[in-house]
């Protein structure tokens, strides 16, 4: 059943991605002057969940790395690393010069000028989920460094520029901005049917089959390539020969709740807080769960930092809004109303 696991993984980079030449080109064409040791631009990446935004970004410096002998590329989820410290610290730990820096006592301003000594390579520095930085300067300490090329991954560019100061949101805008829109069906099903050509034995799905996953991907091919891969787990744990459209039925609801539960796993605490004000108390407006938040947290943080979460749990179908901005509430979505496979 199944030829090769890692095709099917969240995280696996291909060698050709589908249907994003422009996009692909374009992010490229950012980062060229690398290629004759120059400095580059930052390149901000946008667009709505699994619409390729990761995917497309490193599949980019991994060719560059193929064309350019003098470049290194590092990547760092600011969701997971969402202090300046944590994201200055992993970009250090990957050019491998943490040695000797202690986690406690290391002031930022050692961190950057570390950065700032670094005589390796240009490198790429892939920063994804950059809307999720408590402390967005660390984008402006990169951006001062010529020997660094950034790459902002966001889900909105206004959630990112609302967070920073004045002199980066110049800077930003100026930046080149690379945009992703959902994917078709005809797209998504272009970008399953690879997947299981190169993932799944031949003939284990029908064209059929694949065309369902994509419509009930819904542009997001993050959850179609995980309909697929739960599918074709169940159907080889159960010794199936082909996937069978009843196993297909009930993989569109378990991907979801997989990634639903990963989504859930990656909120930071003062999230999750107000994530579960939303679950007891939604539908409940903005105001509201600042003030429940400020009442439940030591630190509280704006009610500007506050609304960039709920966008954030919205973008990862968490959270669902309804009313205009003025009377705008917020209730868990309900994951049974989700479409499922037909
Ligand atoms: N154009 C494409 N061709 C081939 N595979 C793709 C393409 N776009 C996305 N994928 C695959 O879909 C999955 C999700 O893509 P990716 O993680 O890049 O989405 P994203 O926009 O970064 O989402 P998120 O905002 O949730 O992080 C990955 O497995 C990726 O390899």
């Amino acid at each position: 059943m199944i030829r090769d696991a890692r095709v099917l993984r969240a995280g696996f980079v291909p060698r050709e991605v589908e249907h994003r030449d422009a996009e692909v080109n374009h992010l490229s064409s950012v980062l060229e002057p690398i290629t004759n040791g120059e400095p580059a631009d930052t390149a901000i990446v946008t667009g709505p969940s699994g619409t390729g935004k990761t995917c497309i970004s490193q599949f980019v410096t991994e060719r560059l790395r193929e064309e350019v002998l003098d470049v290194e590329t590092t990547y760092v989820n600011c969701w997971r690393n969402y202090t300046r410290f944590r994201t200055l610290y992993q970009i250090l730990d990957d050019l491998g010069t943490t040695i000797d820096i202690h986690r406690q006592s290391t002031p930022h301003d050692e961190l950057v000028d570390r950065l700032q000594q670094h005589d390796g390579p240009r490198t790429v520095v892939i920063l994804d989920e950059v809307d999720q930085l408590e402390d967005p300067s660390v984008i402006y300490d990169l951006h001062s460094l010529p020997q660094f090329a950034i790459i902002c991954i966001a889900n909105k560019e206004e959630e990112l520029f609302s967070r920073v100061d004045d002199r980066l949101v110049s800077r930003l805008r100026s930046s080149e901005h690379v945009r992703m829109d959902k994917y078709h069906d005809e797209q998504l099903y272009d970008i399953l049917s690879a997947r299981a050509k190169w993932g799944l034995d031949e003939d284990v799905i029908t064209d059929d089959q694949l065309y369902r996953i994509a419509d009930a991907g819904a542009g997001d091919a993050r959850l179609a390539i995980g309909i697929l891969r739960t599918a074709a787990g169940k159907a080889d744990r159960e010794n199936h020969e082909r996937i069978t459209d009843d196993i297909l039925l009930d993989a569109a609801e378990d991907a979801r709740a997989q990634i639903k539960q990963k989504s859930l796993d990656s909120l930071t605490p003062h999230q999750r807080v107000v994530y579960d004000i939303v679950r007891e108390h939604g539908p409940v407006g903005p105001s509201e769960i600042h003030e429940r938040y400020s009442e439940d947290v030591d630190d509280p943080r704006t009610k500007r930092t506050i609304r960039t979460y709920l966008s954030k749990m919205e973008q990862y179908n968490l959270l669902e809004a309804e009313g205009t901005s003025r009377d705008r509430e917020y209730a868990l979505v309900d994951s049974a109303a989700a479409s499922p496979i037909q």
